[in-house]
């Protein structure tokens, strides 16, 4: 290395290795603390859970409003979400359902929410999520519920519905899949096989580029670069995280037909979330099928002057032409214009069910 720029850095890198021991000593004593918070946790309500998402989100949302950069606003989230998932692992370590297997988005938004501290346990479809965090086997699930390009994940809103679990969490990510071979080239390959979520999240750029190829269904975009792993002739669509996981190399990124595609996810789970300030409150609402049901059903949220981020309905399965209704409303159940639009909603619904209120993302 030139003399000068040595002479030049040596004296930041020890700026930087004494900042580092800092940050180091108060890492610890945060570390410490939070096994103190475990300890009266434990002493006030052993079976009582260790995660408090809306703590954490205040006190990220609180360190961002403190923050004057240059540290960004996205690293203090990411680097809190680890410190967090650190200290919360040392007063239990969280086990965490989601779809798998390894290198799913699902695992992806798991970890980006809830840090890497935590037990993984990749089930193999949302039934088995669900059936995990209802036994206790897992402390929370991370679930699909909407797609920017392609809408519903369906199977979710059904779970939604029949489960005992509430809504604790959402998680927001930018889903760019990849086209991923063994090879890197896509010579000798007959199928592209993918969710078909993704399928359909890609099918015009499929149609442009390899209209010839046969599309398979996977339980997963992670399952099929698994696959894909073990047959040359099979090409995964998944996320870059699936082709690390399994070892594949991509053939063409960012395949998607909307560059802006992205997933929500919601985290389930058996606790309800205090407010944190900046909440939102999902529900499931069913209407006689009348003229202007819909309209009578809606009108309590507008008259509250409660805003609705959500509206999704989804066939009652009655041969009636009957609908639940999934409606996203801003504000904790506990604030006094949702706790109102609540009441009114619930006499006027023929079905009514609180998901939960969680903080927004
Ligand atoms: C330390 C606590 O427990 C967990 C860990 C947190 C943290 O490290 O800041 C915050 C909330 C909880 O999920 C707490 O409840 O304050």
């Amino acid at each position: 290395m030139d003399k000068n720029l040595q002479a030049s850095l040596t004296p930041l890198r020890e700026v930087i290795d004494a900042i580092d021991k800092e940050i180091l000593s108060l890492l610890n004593q945060r570390a410490r603390t939070a096994q103190q918070v475990g300890e009266v946790k434990e002493a006030f309500d052993a079976a009582g859970p260790v995660l408090k998402p809306e703590r954490e989100a205040t006190l990220i949302r609180h360190l961002q409003s403190l923050n004057q950069g240059p540290f960004t606003q996205e690293g203090i989230e990411s680097v809190w979400r680890e410190i967090i998932s650190v200290c919360r692992g040392l007063e239990r370590t969280l086990i965490v359902a989601y779809l798998g297997p390894q290198g799913s988005f699902s695992e992806q938004a798991a970890l980006e929410q809830f840090g890497h501290s935590v037990q993984k346990m990749p089930c193999a479809n949302f039934d088995e999520v669900f059936r995990a965090v209802e036994s206790g086997q897992a402390d929370i699930g991370m679930v699909p519920v909407e797609n920017s390009t392609e809408g519903a994940v369906s199977r979710t809103l059904d779970l939604l519905l029949n489960s005992s679990l509430k809504v604790m969490g959402e998680r927001s990510l930018s889903i760019q899949h990849c086209l991923m071979t063994q090879s890197g080239t896509m010579d000798g390959i007959t199928t592209v096989m993918a969710h078909p979520q993704a399928l359909a999240q890609c099918q015009a750029w499929l149609g442009r580029h390899y209209p010839q190829l046969s599309r398979d269904a996977a339980s997963s975009n992670a399952e099929a670069a698994r696959v894909a792993a073990e047959n040359a002739k099979v090409a995964a669509i998944a996320g870059a995280a699936a082709a690390e996981a399994w070892n594949l190399k991509v053939v063409a990124p960012g395949i998607q037909d909307d560059p802006h595609n992205r997933t929500r996810f919601l985290v389930v789970g058996a606790d309800d979330v205090a407010p944190s300030g900046h909440d939102k409150t999902s529900l499931i609402l069913a209407v006689p099928n009348r003229a202007g049901a819909v309209y009578d059903m809606l009108e309590p949220i507008a008259r509250n002057g409660v805003s609705m981020s959500r509206l999704e309905s989804r066939p009652a399965r009655t041969g009636q032409w009957e609908y639940y209704f999934y409606v996203d409303i801003l504000g904790h159940q506990s604030d006094p214009a949702v706790k109102a639009t609540l009441v009114d909603l619930k006499k006027r619904a023929a079905f009514f069910k609180v998901l939960g209120s969680y903080p927004v993302q």
